[in-house]
């Protein structure tokens, strides 16, 4: 059996910690067989532990101590991941996802959708990046005492420029140069950009939410200084149209939303661009979430 779950790009812009948007990146976990021990079995370098210290069986243990469920068998799973780790695309949360999944599949814990979700936000801390990576699309949550509303709906059609850095940014680190809080004024004012880009995206208006997306106040303007590309890339991304840029997660990827006829000028400006070094990804956005082959 395989389980395979979508990378993610949340934030948006202003939508910090409730939106989140699903991309055709995936992690792929395949169950091959009972195994004295658990054995993961990967490519993803000498960080990613092959053993329950792995995200992966982590998040599996949680979820069964939650159910009062004892395995009676061990596993050899491989894991494949075309999510760059540590980039802002939802690695942490693809993993999540895949093991309260590989829970719910070898201890035939019958989960419903919701069981999911309140299961993954309560371990990510936050629906942004594990609501998208469940449901696919786009996903607008929120979360507080232990229950989370999350809204699903399509994404307008548009191309997405996903420029990756050579660097790693761990979400931790990335949280902690964020305020501990807003004054009342700045909280309201953030706050109702982020209503006016949720309304232009479910009314599909992508030039007025292209423009509002670069209006944060939640998170961008602390984090500028951690992910210099945002700037630079934010400026090509107005002079040859873009709709709009905006810092992927935590970060260091920067996401641009773009027309069809605008992605080679834009791929040609952010290649020529010297100040830039990293990967450029032209992603479609995932509608399907988490899925089981069998
Ligand atoms: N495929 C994976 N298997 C196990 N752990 C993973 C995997 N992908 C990510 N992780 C864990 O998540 C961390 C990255 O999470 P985070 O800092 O939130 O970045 P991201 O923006 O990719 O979610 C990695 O350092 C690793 O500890
Ligand atoms: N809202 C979070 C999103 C983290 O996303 P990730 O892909 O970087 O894990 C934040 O901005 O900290």
């Amino acid at each position: 059996m395989k389980i395979i779950v979508p990378a993610t790009s949340a934030n948006l812009g202003a939508g910090f910690d409730s939106i989140g948007i699903a991309v055709n990146l995936y992690l792929t976990v395949e169950i091959l067989g009972i195994s004295n021990s658990w054995y993961i079995e990967h490519d993803l370098g000498e960080n990613i532990p092959t053993d329950e210290r792995n995200l992966l069986l982590t998040t599996l243990t949680e979820v069964l101590s939650v159910k009062n469920v004892v395995l009676s068998e061990k596993y050899h799973l491989k894991m494949t991941s075309e999510i760059p780790l540590a980039r802002g695309l939802g690695s942490s949360s693809s993993v999540i996802i895949a093991g309260i999944e590989l829970a719910n599949q070898l201890a035939q814990l019958n989960l419903t959708i919701d069981e999911k979700l309140e299961l993954a936000t309560q371990i990510e801390g936050h629906p942004d990046n594990v609501a998208p990576a469940l449901l696919g699309n786009l996903v607008i949550a929120t979360t507080s005492n232990h229950h989370t509303d999350a809204v699903c709906a399509e994404f307008p059609v548009c191309k997405l420029l996903a420029f990756v850095p050579n660097y790693e940014l761990k979400t931790m680190d990335s949280r902690k140069v964020l305020p501990k809080q807003l004054s009342y004024k700045e909280a309201v004012s953030a706050s109702s950009i982020a209503n006016v880009l949720t309304a232009n995206l479910l009314t599909g208006d992508l030039l007025s939410a292209g423009k509002i997306m670069e209006r944060d106040r939640f998170h961008e303007p602390y984090r500028a200084n951690l992910v210099p590309e945002l700037d630079i890339l934010r400026k090509i991304g107005r002079a040859y149209g873009a709709y709009g840029t905006y810092l992927s997660g935590a970060g260091p990827t920067i996401m641009m939303l773009c027309a069809d006829k605008v992605l080679s000028v834009l791929t040609e400006q952010i290649h020529q661009d010297k100040q830039l070094t990293g990967q450029l990804y032209s992603l479609e956005i995932d509608k399907m979430g988490l899925k089981t082959e069998h």
